[in-house]
């Protein structure tokens, strides 16, 4: 009698002979397996695809996914052909004037910042991985000061956000290589998907005359950002930047006066002009908007980073993401540092020539100087609407 596999009588019934091998799992069951083979495969290429951008900018597969690129993409810069082109284009210019020039043995060397490690171009094994993806795009968005102002300390912060890519070393486009025109300046940029922010940071634009009309030839849309601090701090800062390059310059207390028993402090010092912020600032709001303008305070990127990169991610249009789990703060640095840097994903200080001693400045040339600075951060403070607190 022939076995019967099921309650029906089957064709394969056949009296008198053992049941063959069993069959292979039915057609609905391979296509099931197969649909989800496909599904797999789709969603990882999905995966991959929507975390090109994100990986090569977080510090780690940890911020894969967080990205929230086409939700908060900045004001377009691109040229209507979408190449990046920008639509108001400015080549071949003389080159520009430092409004603080003079005083050339404290000066010169030290207009450009040292080079840092923190400052890396070289991307991350994952960013290399994704290095092919998107376009090499104009910035959208520039730290245009101040020197010692903290501007490396806020670009660095800013750099772990999954939707911003900046470019390491200062370009000094504006200032000094504008003549190679915007097409060389684009090239500097890394790539960039889609709702991804470009950034650099080049201290000096803030204080040069030509800025303001050059990069509104690039884009009148250009968010600017300047980090300022108390102006006195500031010029202390930019003298023991100097001095640390070059021992031999005269004092600060004698450097910061003309005629020191008349009190009459030498503007044509750089380290003195850069801090009269509303003097600069004028320029500046002859071809900006101040609303296209951020004021990031120094001194509260040290003592709150992560408020101050919570205004910072709001004015690019970007989600908070940067938060107070990002810091922490060093005792031996004195300042706070990244738990994880973009590319490494390991805790991160920045280098030695951030934070510097200041040496000591006589106590009645700091007076003088507060004197000296205080109509000028009163007029800053009017002109931004903001009251840093420096007086
Ligand atoms: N987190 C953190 N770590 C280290 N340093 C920090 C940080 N945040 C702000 N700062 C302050 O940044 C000052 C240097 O400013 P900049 O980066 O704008 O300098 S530069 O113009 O690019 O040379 C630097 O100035 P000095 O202290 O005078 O060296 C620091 O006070």
């Amino acid at each position: 009698m022939g076995q019967r596999l099921s309650g029906g009588r089957s064709c394969l019934d056949v009296p008198g002979r053992r049941v063959p091998e069993p069959p292979p799992p039915p057609p609905p069951v391979r296509r099931k397996l197969a649909l989800l083979f496909a599904m797999l495969c789709v969603w990882l290429y999905m995966f991959l695809y929507s975390c090109a951008g994100s990986c090569a900018a977080a510090p780690g597969l940890l911020l894969l996914g967080s990205g929230s690129r086409a939700a908060h993409a900045p004001p377009a810069l691109a040229s209507p052909a979408g190449d990046g082109t920008p639509s108001r284009q400015s080549f071949r210019a003389p080159p520009a004037t430092l409004l603080a020039a003079g005083k050339e043995m404290a000066e010169g060397a030290e207009s450009q910042e040292e080079q840092n490690p923190e400052a890396p171009d070289s991307p991350s094994p994952i960013s290399s991985f994704f290095s092919g993806s998107g376009t090499k795009q104009l910035p959208q968005a520039i730290i245009i000061g101040v020197k010692k102002g903290g501007t490396r300390a806020l670009l660095e912060f800013l750099r772990v956000h999954p939707d911003v890519r900046a470019v390491g070393a200062e370009p000094h486009f504006f200032d000094r290589s504008y003549d190679k025109g915007l097409a060389w300046y684009r090239d500097l940029m890394p790539r960039t998907l889609e709702g991804q922010i470009t950034m650099e940071k080049t201290p000096s634009y803030f204080v040069t005359r030509e800025a303001p009309a050059r990069i509104s030839a690039m884009s009148r849309d250009t968010k600017l950002i300047v980090v300022v601090r108390d102006p006195v701090t500031r010029a202390i800062s930019d003298y023991t930047q100097t001095l640390s390059k070059r021992p031999d310059i005269p004092t600060f207390e004698s450097l910061t006066f003309k005629n020191r028993s008349a009190g009459l402090v030498d503007t044509s010092w750089s380290a003195i002009q850069i801090g009269i912020y509303a003097k600069h600032l004028e320029l500046w709001l002859r071809h900006f908007p101040l609303g296209q303008m951020l004021f990031v305070s120094g001194e509260r990127l040290i003592s709150d980073p992560a408020g101050e990169l919570g205004r910072v991610q709001d004015f690019l249009g970007l989600k908070r993401i940067i938060t107070d789990k990002h810091f922490y703060f060093n005792k031996t640095k004195g300042f706070p540092c990244l738990k994880k840097a973009e590319g490494s994903g390991k805790p991160h200080c920045l280098g030695k020539t951030k934070g510097r001693t200041h040496p000591h400045i006589d106590r009645e040339v700091v007076r003088r100087l507060r004197d000296f600075y205080r109509p000028f951060n009163r007029k800053f403070y009017q002109m931004t609407g903001l009251d840093f607190g420096w007086d």
